[in-house]
């Protein structure tokens, strides 16, 4: 495909997001349409789309609307290009722009691609980081290895990954974190990650699950497990007795065989206080995602004070159910991949003004600015 159809392309499938299709689906929808497409057209095509995404409200005001072609306009003229260059490109080239596409320059919060009802309060968490973190989010999200300890020193795995064709460097955030350089797209198909030496997992994720006190013979449960990362990362860190539980299980359906893959021992459950209680208990809660938009742009516009409010409150009913669960002496930990204080800070201090006997030993804040997704870490410890 020539550039202009892969535009058209991405235009028609911003089109179907606009109109409220999750992009993973109308970007298999057309794929599956699009018979004519290798593979490099079809990463072209997804690179464009997720970039738009992440910028929309920029893009939108330089392309001249909310349209999948005024996003996909947008992008262009945010490279400094414009449409003129397809035109020799045949039939699938965009028409030229209208008079009424000429597009504006986008300003402040505009610019930053933040949604007006969220700046006071990423202002409030972010202070004087608001902006650099705002303009992080708008780039594509690095790609992060964690090297499973049981099977490999992160020295030895970035050979192994070498001589498959994946460059990699180690990442400052975590001990046993490695980013691609090169070869992104080998990851998934190498023998290094079939063998369990490597997993997919961001940065500040590892960081956090360094960051837990956790010792051999430990019982732990990992309440708010999803697909494993945080529970695969604890099993790397010591000899524990380990429990998932997530409230949709299906969600957990690819834990067995990644941990299969990474030679640890995991048990599903979906009553974990009949095996209460537990050393340390991890919630790693349903939040906002704010910290994770580059990975999930479409989430920081969907996002609602509604739907806002509510996880605050499922958040507040999960810490408690959790604390239930937590030994004499043992230790909650709470994490959210947000940056928002009413998911993370005032969450921690109505969770303490609720329940007598605990006590807040650190919390800790991850940035985007450090290399890895937005995230928050408290310990709680139980007296
Ligand atoms: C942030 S994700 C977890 C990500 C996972 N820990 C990881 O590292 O890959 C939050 C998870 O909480 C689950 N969840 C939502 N409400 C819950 C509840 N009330 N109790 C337990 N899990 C819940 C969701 O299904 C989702 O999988």
């Amino acid at each position: 495909m020539q550039p202009a159809a892969r535009a058209a392309a991405a235009m028609a499938v911003l089109d179907r997001v606009l109109a409220g299709e999750p992009a993973e689906k109308a970007l298999t929808a057309w794929g599956r349409g699009a018979r004519y497409a290798g593979s490099g057209d079809r990463n072209a095509v997804r690179d464009l789309v997720f970039e738009a995404l992440r910028c929309r409200r920029s893009f939108a005001a330089l392309g001249g609307g909310l349209t999948g072609r005024g996003l996909i306009l947008g992008a262009m003229r945010s490279m400094g290009q414009d449409m003129q260059q397809w035109y020799g490109e045949g039939a699938y080239a965009p028409a030229p722009p209208a008079a009424d596409e000429a597009g504006r320059v986008p300003e402040g919060d505009e610019a930053l691609d933040v949604p007006d009802w969220l700046a006071p309060a990423l202002r409030r968490a972010l202070g004087d980081d608001y902006a650099p973190v705002m303009q992080a989010m708008r780039q594509r999200a690095p790609v992060v290895l964690r090297v499973n300890a049981g099977r490999s020193t992160r020295d030895a795995a970035r050979s192994r990954l070498l001589a498959e064709g994946i460059a990699t460097r180690p990442h400052p955030l975590a001990a046993f974190a490695l980013e691609v350089t090169e070869g992104v797209r080998k990851v998934q198909s190498s023998a290094a990650y079939a063998e369990g030496v490597v997993e997919l997992q961001d940065a500040s994720s590892q960081a956090v699950v360094e960051a837990l006190p956790l010792a051999d013979g430990m019982r732990v449960l990992d309440h708010c497990a999803g697909g494993g990362g945080k529970t695969l990362a604890m099993a790397a860190r010591a000899r524990l007795r380990l429990w998932a539980h997530d409230a949709t299980p299906r969600r957990m359906a690819d834990l067995p065989p990644r941990a299969a893959r990474a030679g640890v021992a995991v048990t599903l459950t979906e009553r974990p206080e009949a095996t209460a209680p537990y050393d340390l208990v991890l919630a790693d809660a349903p939040c906002s995602g704010s910290g994770s938009w580059r990975r999930d742009p479409e989430g920081k516009w969907a996002l609602t004070p509604e739907r806002l409010a509510e996880l605050v409150a499922l958040q507040g009913q999960i810490l408690d159910r959790c604390a239930a669960m937590v030994a004499p002496a043992g230790t909650l930990a709470y994490a959210t991949c947000s940056f928002l204080c009413d998911e993370n800070e005032d969450q921690v201090t109505a969770f303490l003004a609720r329940n007598a006997g605990w006590t807040c030993t650190g919390q800790h804040r991850f940035s985007p600015l450090q290399g890895g997704d937005g995230f928050f870490l408290a310990l709680l410890a139980r007296a």
